[in-house]
């Protein structure tokens, strides 16, 4: 995900996005649904692991992101690698 909030934006605008954004990671993370999320260094981006049902669902969470107006987000789907320690 790159964040792109205008830099016109209302800063009480900006805080209060930026504060739900953070709120709404945190509730995903806590339901199991947010399992990685990583700063992406130098820039104002992530790249996060979503555990989620279906692309529905993934859609679903990603609409109701407060920031989502201002980010570009490509998805790259994950399955379990047969080589993966883990899966075994
Ligand atoms: O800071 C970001 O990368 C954008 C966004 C994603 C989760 C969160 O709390 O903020």
């Amino acid at each position: 995900m790159d964040v792109d909030i205008p830099r016109d934006l209302d800063p009480e605008v900006r805080q209060e996005l930026v504060a739900r954004e953070k709120a709404y990671c945190r509730e995903l993370q806590e339901s199991g649904e947010w399992v990685h999320i990583w700063r992406c260094v130098g820039q104002y981006a992530n790249i996060s692991v979503f555990d989620v049902a279906d692309n529905e669902a993934l859609h679903a969470l990603l609409w109701r992101l407060p920031l989502f107006p201002y980010l570009r987000i490509e998805v790259t789907p994950l399955a379990r690698h047969p080589s993966d320690l883990a899966a075994a």
